[in-house]
């Protein structure tokens, strides 16, 4: 495993940011971590990092424990922060030779990070001259910079353009096929784009943990159906690959089916079938959005 993290605890003065969190992550992988505003994001990425001390509990990162071999890990993490620190009077490539010196890294490696990120044309301009995109890829080139194990991005593509967008996450994608890249969003559509997990955190405590494409499997398809005329929940539960019939309302049915098959033409031939006239037919929408909602609202 690239990252393991133990029943970790962080609080800040009376407020609890995390509250015993573990889960583990692999290689290769991209994983995002979702969640909405204050749900403790950052703060378990700046524990991953070692930027911030826990309270309790263990992590452990490309096999290191963060603890007692700190310089091990920040050697196997390329980190990029919430708040991408940037030095605004310094040249790109000056900016990337004092990281690269850091990390003891060669200076074609800069030049090989700066077009992996698409930052060739901008390369001669200084970082204060830079677009809010173009700055995100330089904190994404120096994240790169020393080829690391796994990759640790704060909402990476935070104040991109839709093209620029595209880009990145293509590049964040082709890292993740051979790396592990661990980020975090509030952006569904960025889970979606990009990530084979999702880990959805709420108020310090991890609420979901799942497989993309478990979550379209599994997605139990829930159907709406108002009839003009009362039906008996057993009728309806003789159609094809049903579950359960909740009547909701007068007439309104939740009919939940264990398949991804679009099963309103089945309903539509049993009301057919039944001399019942159909007045509302409709899929309840079981996405990603809807168990974010779900599982994130107060
Ligand atoms: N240095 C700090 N001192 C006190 N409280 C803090 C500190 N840093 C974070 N917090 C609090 O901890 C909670 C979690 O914050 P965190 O920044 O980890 O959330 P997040 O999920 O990254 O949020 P966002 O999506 O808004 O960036 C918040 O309630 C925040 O106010």
């Amino acid at each position: 495993m690239s990252i393991e993290v133990n029943n970790i605890s962080k609080i800040y003065g009376k407020q609890k940011a995390l509250n015993n969190i573990s889960f583990k992550v692999g290689k290769p992988e991209i994983v995002g971590f979702l969640g909405p505003n204050g749900a403790g994001k950052s703060t378990m990425m700046k524990i991953l990092t070692t930027y911030l001390n826990a309270n309790g509990g263990t992590v452990k990162v490309n096999g290191f424990d963060i603890l007692t071999n700190t310089k091990a890990v920040q050697q196997s993490v390329g980190y990029l922060p919430e708040h991408n620190p940037l030095y605004l009077e310094q040249y790109i490539k000056e900016y990337l030779s004092f990281n690269a010196n850091i990390y003891g890294v060669s200076k074609n490696r800069i030049d090989e990070v700066i077009e992996l990120t698409g930052l060739t044309p901008e390369a001669h301009k200084k970082i204060g001259e830079l677009s809010k995109g173009y700055r995100q890829r330089v904190g994404l080139a120096n994240a790169l910079l020393h080829d690391p194990e796994v990759l640790i991005l704060d909402e990476p593509t935070t104040g991109l353009d839709p093209n620029q967008l595209v880009d990145i996450r293509n590049l964040i994608k082709s890292i993740g096929t051979t790396k592990t890249v661990f980020l975090s969003t509030h952006i569904m559509q960025e889970v979606e784009a990009m990530c084979d997990r999702v880990i959805i955190i709420n108020k310090g405590e991890i609420v979901a943990d799942k497989k993309l494409k478990d979550l379209r499997d599994e997605k139990e398809q829930v159907v709406i159906v108002e009839f003009d005329y009362r039906v008996e929940d057993a009728f309806l539960l003789k159609l094809p690959k049903v579950s359960k019939v909740v009547n909701t309302y007068d007439f309104v049915y939740e009919i939940t089916f264990k398949t991804s098959e679009d099963m309103r033409s089945y309903v539509f031939d049993f009301a057919h079938d039944n001399e019942l006239k159909i007045l509302q037919l409709n899929q309840k929408n079981t996405s990603l959005e809807t168990l974010f909602r779900e599982l994130t609202s107060v």
